[in-house]
């Protein structure tokens, strides 16, 4: 029988998010750019001689594993399309889960995506990279963008990707709640609040522009999530703990269908010592910084892969921070073996510990792998990267079409109302939630 495989996948936050109507099959439209951040659950799948199994640690302690879990339904699912037989060749799954349960950042969606591809490995069924997307996407509208990663823009119901230009590296504050959100309650919500027809989504050029030029402060300013007043007027706790970011003059979002909420800081350390605080406000359950773009679902050597000791370790770290280190923290030592990586596992098993003379292995172990869980994005090899995308319609807007952010900037100049004279301030009040750029009512 065949080794264990163990990838990572990622969560995501979605930067701009606009909600259309719904449509017949009960879905909305939208119009979304999502960024996959440095957030990860790590799946491993050991082969079995029949059937699926599934067990979790960390924030996944308390899910079902049984087949409502998104993780054993993207398993079934791959081994129905590729026609492999369950009664004779079954896999063991295990998740360390890190990404918030029903928090917006597509938990459930990467363990999907994180699923298909190591087990699509494991059972040698070298499915195209259509059929793989398409698989996903029946899964869940997130899941397609969580083998992607990267910058994208989706539209439908969000499977429609395209990978986006976003230059720059952005570092994100980022709260989880206590309490999660349903996000079909979210969509419901968000209907609720309509009087009268949605027009159809769309991301708007100045958003697009800011990411291509790298402005990630522009990228703030002009972020929008439609789901941000519906999720909020669900959830008190996170109403709550919007004050903190107003207080710190910080332009917060929600991630997704929320509750988590995200803003932009200027440096990993401000975002640190900003997180120790706010791990103490009511309705908190964590807060770390986590940088994104990161790519998309990575196989994970073996030498790195997870063991429970080290998830614990990292995971009661008091300073644990999901992050991306300056390059020379670890030097390039400790990605020195990754040469490896940049084969097909179908050609080359990744996976082959053979390679014991690399720098890497020389390292002492716990190095190695608090180095490969805080590695920088850039410097990730995607062993199966999806290159071949599908969209179906709309183009991005080219560049002169684009109205210069200078000009939207200088219309928007205002600050919203209750704002300071900075984009990214917002004057929080008690109950009710603060205004910011983000959040659509100020637009009324
Ligand atoms: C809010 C987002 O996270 C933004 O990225 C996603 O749209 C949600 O994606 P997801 O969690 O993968 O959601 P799915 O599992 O596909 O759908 C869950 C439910 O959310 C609602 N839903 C989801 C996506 C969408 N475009 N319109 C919807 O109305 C539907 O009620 C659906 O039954
Ligand atoms: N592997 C899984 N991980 C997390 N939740 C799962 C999983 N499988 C099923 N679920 C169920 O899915 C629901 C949504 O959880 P999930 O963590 O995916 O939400 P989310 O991050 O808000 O999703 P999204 O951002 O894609 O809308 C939960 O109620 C949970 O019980």
């Amino acid at each position: 029988m065949g080794k264990p495989i163990t990838v990572r996948a990622p969560g995501k936050v979605n930067l701009y998010l606009a909600v259309g109507p719904t449509r017949a099959d009960g879905f909305h439209d939208l119009a979304t750019v999502f960024q996959a951040v440095s957030l990860y659950d790590d799946i491993t799948a050991t082969p079995n001689d029949g059937g699926i199994t599934l067990s979790m640690s960390g924030l996944g302690e308390h899910l079902p594993v049984d087949d409502t879990n998104l993780a054993v339904r993207a398993a079934a699912a791959l081994a129905r399309e590729a026609g492999v037989d369950l009664t004779e060749t079954g896999v063991d799954l295990h998740i360390h889960k890190r990404i918030p349960v029903a928090g917006g950042m597509a938990g459930g969606s990467a363990d999907a995506a994180g699923t298909l591809i190591a087990c699509d490995a494991l059972w040698g069924t070298k499915l195209p990279n259509d059929r793989l997307l398409a698989l996903a996407a029946d899964l869940g509208s997130d899941v397609p963008f969580c083998l992607l990663g990267g910058t994208a823009v989706g539209y439908g119901r969000g499977e429609n990707l395209t990978p986006l230009l976003a230059r720059g590296t952005y570092t994100y504050l980022v709260a989880t709640m206590l309490e999660g959100l349903s996000t079909p309650a979210v969509f419901k919500e968000f209907d609720s609040g309509q009087s009268g027809p949605v027009p159809p989504p769309e991301v708007a050029p100045t958003f697009l522009r800011a990411l291509a030029q790298g402005d990630t402060q522009l990228v703030a300013y002009f972020g929008r999530n439609d789901l941000m007043s519906p999720a909020l007027e669900l959830h008190r706790g996170a109403r709550h703990v919007m004050e903190f970011f107003c207080q710190h003059s910080l332009t917060v979002m929600i991630s997704g269908s929320g509750p988590t909420l995200i803003a932009q800081v200027e440096s990993v350390e401000r975002g640190e010592g900003l997180a120790e605080r706010l791990r103490n406000w009511p309705h908190v359950a964590d807060a770390f910084v986590v940088t994104g773009p990161v790519t998309g679902v990575e196989f994970v050597p073996d030498r790195y892969a997870p063991s429970r000791t080290r998830d614990r370790a990292l995971d009661s770290h008091p300073n644990r921070t999901r992050d991306q280190r300056p390059d020379d923290e670890f030097g390039d030592d400790a990605f020195a073996g990754d040469s490896e990586l940049d084969a097909s596992p179908f050609d080359t098993s990744p996976f082959d510990t053979s390679a014991s003379g690399n720098s890497a292995s020389s390292s002492s172990s716990s190095d190695v792998d608090d180095a490969i869980l805080r590695h920088p994005s850039h410097r990730s090899r995607t062993v199966r990267p999806l290159l071949r995308v599908i969209r179906n319609d709309d183009e991005i807007p080219p560049d002169d079409a684009a109205p210069t952010p200078d000009a939207d900037a200088t219309a928007l100049d205002a600050p919203p109302d209750g704002a300071g004279t900075s984009p990214h301030a917002a004057t929080p009040s008690d109950d009710v939630p603060p205004r910011t750029p983000n959040d659509p009512r100020t637009d009324t």
